[in-house]
């Protein structure tokens, strides 16, 4: 089974405007709302690939119907740990006419210790060998810093598999536990190493070595740039499929989406590439943050060109 875990998931308010005016009253010609955090974004895009998840993490008491009624009509599946306060609303900006994407997050509900134990003996009830867990998104306030950490360490311990997708302390100390994938944007990726962001070799040289330290697979996405794939067996790199954007938040989660349900089904490592490129194209080409279709997912799919580094040979 695949499990995605979310400590602050959010409620996404995507506001369409022609151009910001700061300081000003301004008018959305459009506005998207959605049920968002990382993980839950993760579960929207599996069952749009026909696979199955179970979501995790901690949900706010007080708007929790509205957020259960949008994973019940997309049949997603959860068991969630009920905390006081409200599940945060984040503003998503697109200015359509520069194509400027802003995010405005906030910080989340306050978790307490004793939310935070009833999602360990949770986790620690259901985890199994060979289980998939996603773990991804910012830590609400009121967790410690290593909870990822023990989580991690925890998982690993049951013979479970991790997808990893945070940033800041977190990346950094999770990293050292060795989950089995990580999927930093390039930005995430600058806090581990001092590369250059056009320097694919020293990228590719700095992924080469979590996976010396027993990281099985490292995904580093570099928005309207591509992404490159680095695992035990491969160096790949991609260009971001030609689209029309009309959001681009998700689009990470769409390819820790891909890349689990491409474990949970054996696919080979050219495979999930390319999966989470067509992944992430198809969530681009959405509003709000919508989970791309299955269609359109295989539409990409058929069309993505790798690059197989070091080889100067195209697949
Ligand atoms: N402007 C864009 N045009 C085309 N493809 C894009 C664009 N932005 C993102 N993508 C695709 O989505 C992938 C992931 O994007 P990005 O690196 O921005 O992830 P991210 O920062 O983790 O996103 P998020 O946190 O919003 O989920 C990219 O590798 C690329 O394939
Ligand atoms: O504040 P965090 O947890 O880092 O990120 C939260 C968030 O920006 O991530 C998703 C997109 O990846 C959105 O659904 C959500 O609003």
């Amino acid at each position: 089974m695949i499990y995605t875990v979310t400590l602050n998931p959010a409620i996404d308010m995507t506001v369409y405007i022609d151009e910001l005016q700061k300081g000003q009253v301004n008018r959305s010609s459009l506005c998207i709302i959605d049920a968002g955090g990382k993980g839950i974004n993760v579960s929207k895009v599996i069952k749009s690939l026909g696979g199955k998840s179970i979501a995790l993490g901690f949900l706010g008491n007080d708007n929790k119907d509205w957020f259960l009624k949008y994973l019940k009509n997309m049949q997603i599946d959860y068991d969630f740990i009920f905390v006081d306060g409200l599940t945060r609303t984040n503003i998503k900006i697109v200015e359509t006419a520069q194509k400027v994407y802003t995010d405005l997050n906030q910080n989340g509900f306050e978790v307490k210790k004793k939310d935070i134990n009833l999602l360990f003996d949770k986790i620690d009830r259901i985890a199994k060998t060979d289980d998939i867990f996603v773990i991804s998104g910012s830590l609400p306030p009121g967790t410690d810093e290593d909870v990822y950490v023990e989580l991690i360490r925890m998982l690993k311990r049951k013979g479970a598999k991790v997808i990893y997708d945070a940033d800041g302390k977190a990346l950094e100390s999770g990293v050292l536990e060795k989950p089995d994938v990580i999927k930093p944007n390039i930005y995430e990726f600058k806090c581990l190493f001092d590369v250059e962001e056009n320097d694919l070799a020293s990228i590719v040289t700095s992924a080469k070595k979590l996976i010396e330290n027993g990281i099985k697979k490292v995904l580093i996405s570099m928005g309207s740039k591509g992404a490159v794939f680095v695992t035990e067996n491969m160096e790949l790199f991609a260009n971001a499929a030609e689209v029309e954007v009309k959001s681009t938040t998700g689009a990470g989660d769409s390819m820790v989406a891909a890349i689990s349900y491409g474990l949970s089904q054996n696919m080979d490592d050219v495979s999930i590439f390319k999966l989470a490129l067509a992944c992430a194209a198809a969530k681009v080409s959405k509003e709000g943050v919508k989970a791309p279709d299955k269609k359109e997912i295989e539409r990409f799919f058929e069309k993505i060109k790798l690059e197989k580094l070091g080889e100067l040979k195209w697949i």
